[in-house]
């Protein structure tokens, strides 16, 4: 006989937690794990062979896990399949432990009542009272035996009632047990008690099922914050499950999964999905003969080399002064802006050390995708050197993806080059994607009509950029070439001399009294009242502020907190937006010649720009210009970075307290945020981006180096944690001739930062947790304002190397050309918001959306 691994299948409920289960089950207990969803449609409960079908599915694993989610174990909807599986006859039990959900749904099938707990507790760290070795009643299939004292996250709303708040007091180390009378079927294993001031509240964690071999706990034991002898339960019940096996004579059989409803965790990942059969029909691959058909614009960027220079930076010049000696001509900019790097008054490890522009982008070759659509837009805005626009359409088939074909565009285009190991981008895709983009990608329907024909996704394949070391003091002009070395070089020289021939390169002192002052005129604004902001009366043509209404925002929370109670989210990252409507400055005459000291590389939006930069400054500032899109970052939030060979970093944020004279230390500011309510946020998030992680790098190749660490920005303090993974090992060949992501019979492709990207869109700092219930719920909440656009979304980069660099757009304002098109007016969006818990209250959530709304908004107050 041979030893193979145990095999188990977690019964996913749409949690935002499950791949770390599915982590904990394959490391803890050296077992191969299968996920399948609540209702796979090959298993539908409505059709005449779902008994025989649902047997033959579990025959074929040792046990089965069924996992948290959102909603209650009383809704069919929410808990679909496993309700099946307390059902089963005699003949095909199958030993399950259920976890929160999973537990509530067991206690129900016992008899048991799920009611509201007082109050939800989220990411809150309890110790766990169970059976140990030392109860007096030891008792049957105790999976807590030997396990010593440990601490557990929780996070749930609803509670199972066995009658536990009807036993006195002193009865109750005797009787906590015991089953209750009227539920002979539930053996009680474990408590925790919560203090609710005026009494306790009794909550049960964990039981099992008498006469059969079924488990649950309420807590979570896969959260980082659970202790890991903690871990001890789950081998227990491993071994209690495999020894009930043992004992009846069940067999497991070896039939195949049902192909397309099983995934393993990593396969969870978009650009993988579908690659069935089907989408090898030659007519379903319409972009696959666009990328080897040679177009014009399909051949861009292919064959090329790397080419670069280096310069000293002089002290005086600025990531705005080289956008406007070099860019001045153009129309569409990518500027990813480590503004903070010089700033004194942010902490020395998030100022960000790299600044990257992108040059030429009218000329570079851009990719458009919008959400639903069924084809991409690849477009260059002056051809050549023309003044013609140029386009084409790419079609997707009916199972591929606007991933799969970015992999593949990118994997004709990457290169191994070993130059310049120390520049963060040497060429490649940068640009934005919005949160609808995101919502697509975890299913999301959206739920207004979209009056409106945006792209959800821009991304330039960039090959001329500077990369500027701030630490350093130097920059780097690049080329990815098509041309030969000679040519090349003569660019990159071309662009060194315009740099150092300009007025304000070489005179500082003029530079620097010309420089921006009467844009960014006024400095900080000192308002310090929290309520929204009224419309500037001054000025020949007033600007119309539209701010959230406070009182409708605070219902709006007190929504939030409904539904949280109700067990269907565990927190909210509610936001909304901020209308702001300016007279449409006159165009600005093109005839300033390229070394022209006078900042004006485009109409208003960057002077904007320039006045949020010095108001704000943050590590992740970024303007963009791309189509009709122009968005003005100051995001203090990395979403996602990663290396060429698949180290990938999070740092979701959580968190938020303002700057003032009272709160002005660090110290100071973690009094204020290491309190439960707020550590508990950045768990939910951490756990979240955990399993987004574990998602695409598999099974115990997630770690926490950093949790719950204050920092300090320009205006404000934050909470944030930091999650790292590293893909699987596939993706990891260094080899001179790179595998292709094209999916080959028998081979898998090997993972991309994309994967990465596209897997965990969008930010789980902007959902809130789980992600796609909570994104449901945001959708009805925040109307009519749902469509959140490139707020919420994210702005990057990822070079020619596989190297890539993230944020999360937050602390911005954008708007979009054909708004208002044609009228003398032009609309500014800033969306601002935070995370709504049970602990939340609507006043608070109320002044800290107001004040992140502040910084962004406050330029606009400056120039009237
Ligand atoms: C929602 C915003 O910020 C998000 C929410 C935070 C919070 O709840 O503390 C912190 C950073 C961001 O992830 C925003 O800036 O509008
Ligand atoms: N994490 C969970 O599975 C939560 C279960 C249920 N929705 C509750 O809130 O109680």
């Amino acid at each position: 006989m041979t030893m193979s691994r145990p095999r188990i299948l977690f019964i996913d409920a749409y949690d935002s937690f499950s791949n770390n289960i599915v982590s904990l089950l394959t490391t803890v207990l050296d077992a191969d794990v299968d996920i399948l969803p609540i209702d796979p449609p090959h298993l539908d409960p409505k059709t005449p062979g779902f008994k025989h079908d649902l047997r033959s599915e579990l025959r074929r694993y040792d046990a089965v896990v069924c996992g948290p989610g959102p909603g209650s174990p009383d809704s069919e909807r929410d808990v679909g399949l496993m309700k099946y599986i307390w059902e089963l006859e005699t003949d095909d039990l199958v030993p399950v432990l259920g976890i929160c959900l999973g537990f509530q749904s067991l206690v129900v099938s016992c008899g048991g009542i799920v009611k509201k707990l007082r109050t939800g507790l989220h990411g809150m760290i309890r110790e766990i009272d169970h059976a140990n070795s030392e109860s007096p009643n030891p008792c049957e299939g105790n999976i807590f035996h030997g396990v010593p004292a440990f601490k557990a996250t929780l996070y749930h709303s609803l509670h199972a009632d066995i009658g536990q708040e009807s036993i006195a007091a002193a009865e109750w180390p005797n009787s906590k047990w015991e089953s209750p009378s009227h539920l002979p079927d539930i053996i009680p294993l474990a408590w925790t008690y919560e203090d609710r001031g005026d009494s306790v509240e009794r909550i049960l964690m964990g039981i099992k099922r008498k006469g059969r071999p079924f488990w649950g706990l309420q807590y979570h034991p896969e959260s980082i914050c659970t202790e890991s002898t903690g871990h001890g339960v789950i081998k227990n019940w491993f071994h209690e499950a495999m020894r009930w096996n043992q004992a009846t004579g069940r067999k497991t059989t070896v039939a195949p999964a049902h192909p397309s409803d099983t995934t393993k965790p990593r396969r969870l990942s978009t650009r993988e999905i579908d690659e069935d059969e089907q989408s090898w029909k030659p007519e379903l691959d319409d972009f696959r003969s666009w990328l080897t058909g040679g177009s014009p614009l399909a051949s861009s960027g292919l064959n090329a080399q790397y080419l670069s220079r280096c310069l000293d930076v002089p002290l005086h010049i600025e990531v705005p002064d080289i956008v406007e000696i070099l860019q001045e001509s153009q129309s569409e900019y990518i500027v990813l802006d480590s503004a903070s790097a010089k700033a004194n008054r942010i902490g020395s490890d998030v100022r960000g050390r790299y600044s990257i522009i992108a040059l030429d982008v009218d000329e570079a070759l851009k990719l458009e995708y919008r959400t639903g659509d069924r084809h991409i837009t690849a477009r260059v805005s002056r051809n050549q050197g023309s003044s013609q626009d140029a386009r084409e359409i790419i079609k997707l088939g009916s199972h591929q993806t606007i991933w799969q074909f970015l992999a593949e565009f990118w994997t004709k285009r990457r290169m191994t080059s070993d130059e310049s190991p120390s520049s963060p981008f040497l060429g490649g895709f940068m640009g934005y994607t919005t949160y609808e983009l995101g919502l697509e990608g975890i299913n999301v329907a959206l739920r207004e009509e979209r009056h409106h024909n945006r792209p959800d996704l821009c991304f330039a394949w960039v090959t001329k950029s500077i990369v500027v070391d701030h630490m350093e003091g130097t920059l780097r002009i690049q080329q990815l070439s098509p041309s030969a070395t000679a040519l090349g070089r003569a660019w990159l020289d071309s662009v060194a001399d315009q740099l150092t021939n300009s007025s304000v390169w070489a005179d500082g002192l003029r530079a620097d009294f010309q420089k921006r002052q009467p844009i960014n005129g006024g400095g900080p604004n000192h308002q310090s009242q929290l309520t929204p902001p009224r419309t500037p009366t001054s000025g020949a043509v007033k600007s119309q502020i539209r701010a959230p209404d406070p009182a409708e925002y605070e219902a709006k929370v007190r929504l939030c907190q409904d539904y949280i109670a109700a067990g269907d989210s565990y927190e909210l990252c509610l936001t909304d937006q901020t209308l702001i409507t300016i007279p449409q400055p006159s165009p600005r005459p093109r005839d300033a010649g390229p070394t022209s000291p006078t900042p004006h590389p485009t109409s208003s939006s960057w002077a904007l720009y320039l006045a949020l930069r010095a108001r704000q400054p943050a590590p992740f500032g970024s303007y963009l210009r791309l189509g009709r899109a122009t968005l003005i970052s100051s995001s203090p939030e990395r979403f996602l970075s990663h290396t060429s060979s698949g180290q990938c970093s999070m740092r979701p944020m959580k968190g938020t307290v303002r700057k003032s004279s009272a709160v002005n230390t660090l110290a100071a500011a973690e009094r204020i945020l290491r309190v439960p309510k707020e550590e508990a946020e950045n768990l939910m998030i951490v756990d979240l981006v955990r399993h987004d992680l574990h998602g695409v790098c598999g099974p115990g190749n997630v770690r926490v180096p950093r949790l719950l660490v204050v920092e300090e920005y320009a205006s404000v303090f934050q909470m944030i944690s930091v999650v790292e993974g590293v893909l699987p090992s596939s993706s990891l060949s260094s080899s001179s001739s790179p595998p292709s992501p094209i999916k080959e019979k028998g081979h898998e492709p090997p993972f991309i930062g994309l994967d990465l990207l596209a897997a965990s869109l969008p930010p789980g700092s902007m959902t809130g947790a789980p992600k796609k219930r909570s994104c449901e719920i945001l959708q009805e909440i925040e109307r009519p304002r749902a469509e959140r656009g490139l707020y919420s979304g994210v702005v990057g980069y990822m070079d020619a190397r596989g190297r890539g660099d993230w944020s999360v757009t937050i602390r911005s304002l954008f708007r979009w050309d054909d708004e208002h098109a044609g009228t003398e007016v032009e609309v500014w969006r800033i969306g601002a918001g935070g995370a709504v818990t049970a602990l939340s209250t609507p006043e608070g959530e109320r002044d800290e959306m107001f004040i992140k709304l502040k910084g962004p908004l406050g330029v606009f107050e400056e120039q009237t």
